[in-house]
């Protein structure tokens, strides 16, 4: 069956368990909330649903209840590649089955005639500032498909209805994921490489043809592949997806909604704390190993400079996991195993700082979590294929992160899932019940 009709048949069949659980058991109670949540963050507190992916605090993501190694095992692979493409894993994502060699064939297809970019996306990131930040311009590029929204145009035609909603939703969802990756390139081009435009490459999968637009070397295909679909979806609570998830529950079409997330994956405590990762290792590298190798006593000294600043260590600490992240783990896997990469200088320091900062920040005593997560491990592949413009590191991100945030907002639409609206309340009522022991019911 072609991805659409898949999805239908799960979304149908889907919908009287969440109807169910609403009609007959939706004062069951699974969660409290306690003051200093409410203060914090919202930490912990179980008020979203996703099926797309599960974040367990020991180990790590679960895309569709496989983990990152059964996931890229399970899935059809890229011709003359160990990982999977891009479009298998969307289906993947969507639909929560593995899809056969023919299934992907036609995603691939289907993709192709997707990606193609209005001309008028890139007149207006021509038109910022050659200085902007690139999420900037992946923001703007994003917003400026709007115009053509397939579920904007649903809305307004006065059809309006809830029960086939999600199908428009799916097929911008579906445009935005090809397109994201063609604009990105178009970026990276018109920032760091003059303006030299490479085009698309009709015979490529998205991976491969985002490696040949940014002008990159065949091994680069897998780089791309394994990084997009590393970053794409974290459960629902993170602040991109969360933000992609709020806009859309207002009804905001998807492109809305995306570029929201994405000023969301544009703050240094979430995605572009990829780009600090490189920052931060990059100066230590200038300031103690001029002429010297890099030590453990060099990298706790550093750590600790950081630290006694009031800065945080970038790319370590979380706030669910409790153990390093499996993401992470993935690429020192591929680093790895990969000539030349596993000799770099910067993996080798990469690698010390894993060794190092765990224990620091254990003694530092303040962070949940002293392991590293996904962003201490990304940059230093990029930096090693010579993509050195780590500003564009979060850029990368975006691409990845398209993907969990179009599939979940696909089947929020699908599930008619409500306008998210929490309660707020003031200082002086969480003072009175602070005194009273609790809130009166
Ligand atoms: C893709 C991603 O978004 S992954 C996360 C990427 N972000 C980073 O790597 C930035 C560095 N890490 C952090 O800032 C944090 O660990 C976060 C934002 C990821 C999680 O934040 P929280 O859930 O609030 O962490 P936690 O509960 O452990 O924080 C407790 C204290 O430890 C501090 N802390 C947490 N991580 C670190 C760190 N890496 N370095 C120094 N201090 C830290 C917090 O700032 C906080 O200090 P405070 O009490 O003075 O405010
Ligand atoms: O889960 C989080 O809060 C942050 C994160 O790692 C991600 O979004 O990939």
């Amino acid at each position: 069956m072609a991805l659409k009709e898949t999805l239908k048949q799960k979304i149908e069949e889907h919908r009287p368990r969440t109807t169910r659980l609403v009609k007959e058991f939706g004062k069951v109670i699974i969660d409290q909330v306690t003051i200093d949540q409410c203060i914090g963050g919202a930490r912990d507190i179980r008020c979203l649903v996703t099926d797309i992916s599960y974040l367990d605090p020991q180990e790590g993501i679960r895309f569709r209840g496989k983990t990152i190694p059964e996931t890229f095992e399970a899935l059809p692979k890229a011709a003359g590649s160990d990982y999977p493409t891009v479009e298998s894993f969307w289906y993947f994502l969507l639909t929560g089955e593995v899809p056969t060699q023919a299934q992907v064939d036609e995603v691939v297809a289907e993709w192709k005639v997707r990606q193609e970019v209005p001309q008028y996306v890139f007149d207006a990131i021509r038109a910022l500032p050659r200085d902007s930040h690139p999420m900037v311009m992946l923001s703007v590029g994003i917003l400026a498909l709007q115009k053509d929204s397939k579920f904007a145009g649903f809305y307004n035609s006065g059809k309006f209805n809830k029960m086939t909603a999600w199908e428009y939703v799916y097929e911008d969802a579906y445009d935005l994921v090809a397109r994201i990756p063609v604009i990105a390139a178009f970026i990276y081009n018109l920032k760091y490489k003059g303006d030299k435009q490479l085009p698309i490459d009709p015979s490529a999968d998205c991976g491969a043809n985002f490696a040949r637009m940014i002008g990159q070397c065949k091994e680069y295909e897998d780089v791309a592949r394994m990084y997009f679909i590393l970053h794409s979806d974290h459960e629902s609570g993170n602040v991109s997806a969360h933000t992609t998830h709020l806009v859309h529950s207002a009804l905001s079409d998807p492109y809305y909604a995306y570029s929201a997330g994405l000023n969301g994956l544009a703050g240094p405590l979430h995605g572009l704390a990829n780009q600090e990762v490189l920052d931060w290792t990059i100066k230590f590298q200038e300031k103690y190993c001029k002429d010297v190798e890099p030590t453990k006593e060099l990298v706790t000294k550093a750590l600790w400079d950081t630290l006694n600043a009031g800065q945080v260590v970038p790319g370590y600490g979380h706030a669910v996991l409790r153990k390093t992240d499996p993401r992470y783990t993935s690429q020192r896997e591929f680093c790895l195993k990969t000539p030349g990469l596993k000799d770099d200088p910067l993996f080798k320091l990469v690698a010390m700082i894993f060794e190092t900062a765990p224990g620091v920040l254990m003694e530092h005593g303040k962070a949940k979590n002293p392991w590293p997560n996904v962003d201490a491990q990304s940059g230093v592949i990029q930096w090693y294929y010579g993509l050195r413009e780590w500003d564009f590191y979060t850029v990368l991100f975006g691409v990845g992160r398209a993907l969990g945030c179009m599939a979940n907002i696909t089947w929020d639409r699908g599930l008619g899932y409500a306008i998210e609206r929490p309660k707020s309340v003031t200082t002086p009522m969480l003072e009175k019940w602070a005194e009273e022991g609790g809130r009166k019911f």
